[in-house]
């Protein structure tokens, strides 16, 4: 480390700029973070161990296809980076989000949102599987599926870390409440609904105690561009630091994370949860996907953010979302550049195998 940063303060002397080079022996020294992510894991984490859950729940939106979400990462090669990155690697299994809904075969008890009570079911089955690795001290990572399950995994590595504060990436809210979604889709309210903002409780969630929830201003949103009327009153009107695409054009996103770290974890002695859309990267980089939205975080800010969140040396767990391989593309060609370790078959896989790796730790030296 100390070798590197001299390197670094030395070409920013040769250069002329003795500015330059305080100031990044200031950024250096106030972080207090290492600059090589590889050698080690969270402080708050057991092991050296990733347990990957997938969970491929398709309820909360209409689009067919994001419960093969799980498989196309495993796939794309995710153990092998993992192991490249020094993790033990746990693959968990997936979990029966099927078989959970299907035991509910009434008339739902409510009209928003929908599929009510077969999300609740299958979410408590995930939120169960989050809390048993969590409590290993194992890194956890969730492949949905689409963004309902995040409601089941922050409020799970809430009910084990009572600190934790989350980093949620996206184009949208997944603020709505059922009364102000126009959809009536789940995937647009699990945040809404981990912090307790959806009254009276949802048929299906008994397991989703007010104990395990997140308070607001444990919670930045960054990427935002597609936000609901009402939600966006909602989300104004509230302790949640939220950054949207203007504030990471204006501000650049290295200082977007760390004004969102600064507003949620500003001593950094809290765990960080990261719950990442990829319908927060561009369409351009990620189009497999079932929301999409023009105007989004480009490949290298995407990566940042994960590569960023690796190195506080807080981060605990990650979900990796709405990744939906009957829509993506296929991948254009190979490049020199391009990891042989992943293995994806089409766009938005490989961007999702490639940004875990990024928040495991893969640094380009
Ligand atoms: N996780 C997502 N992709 N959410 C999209 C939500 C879209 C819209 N705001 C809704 O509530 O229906």
């Amino acid at each position: 480390m100390a070798v590197s940063v001299r390197r670094v303060l030395g070409a920013a002397l040769l250069r002329g700029s003795p500015a330059a080079a305080r100031r990044f022996q200031a950024t250096a020294h106030a972080t207090k973070e290492k600059w090589y992510a590889k050698a080690k894991t969270s402080s708050f984490l057991k092991t050296k161990e990733v347990s990957f859950i997938g969970a491929p729940l398709a309820a909360g939106q209409h689009q067919a296809g994001v419960e093969k979400g799980p498989q196309s990462v495993r796939e794309g090669g995710m153990e092998a980076v993992a192991h490249s990155l020094g993790w033990k690697f746990h693959d968990v299994g997936d979990v029966d989000c099927e078989g959970a809904a299907a035991q509910f075969t009434g008339i739902s008890a409510v009209d928003k949102p929908k599929n009510c009570e077969k999300i609740g079911l299958a979410n408590g089955l995930i939120h169960e599987a989050v809390k048993a690795e969590a409590q290993k001290g194992n890194f956890v990572l969730t492949v949905g599926g689409d963004h309902s399950i995040a409601s089941a995994t922050v409020s799970a590595m809430r009910s084990v870390h009572e600190d934790l504060c989350v980093i949620w990436i996206d184009a949208h809210g997944d603020s709505n409440t059922p009364a102000s979604s126009h959809s009536g889709n789940y995937h647009g309210m699990p945040a809404a609904h981990v912090m307790n903002w959806i009254q009276p409780p949802l048929p299906g969630f008994e397991w989703l105690k007010t104990e395990n929830m997140l308070k607001e201003n444990h919670l930045a949103i960054i990427g935002l561009r597609d936000v609901d009327e009402v939600e966006r009153e909602l989300l104004r009107d509230s302790g949640v630091a939220v950054y949207t695409m203007h504030e990471v054009d204006k501000w650049g996103i290295g200082q977007v994370i760390d004004m969102a770290l600064h507003r949620i974890n500003p001593n950094s002695d809290r765990p960080i949860h990261l719950s990442f859309d990829v319908d927060g990267c561009d369409p351009s980089i990620a189009p497999g996907t079932g929301t999409c939205s023009r105007g989004g975080l480009t490949f290298r800010e995407s990566h940042f953010i994960c590569e960023r969140l690796s190195m506080t040396n807080n981060l605990v767990s990650m979900d990796l979302v709405e990744v939906n391989p009957d829509l993506d593309e296929p991948i254009p060609g190979r490049m020199h550049g391009d990891c042989h370790l992943v293995t994806a078959k089409s766009m938005t896989s490989r961007l999702a195998v490639e940004l875990i790796g990024s928040a495991l730790g893969r640094t380009v030296i």
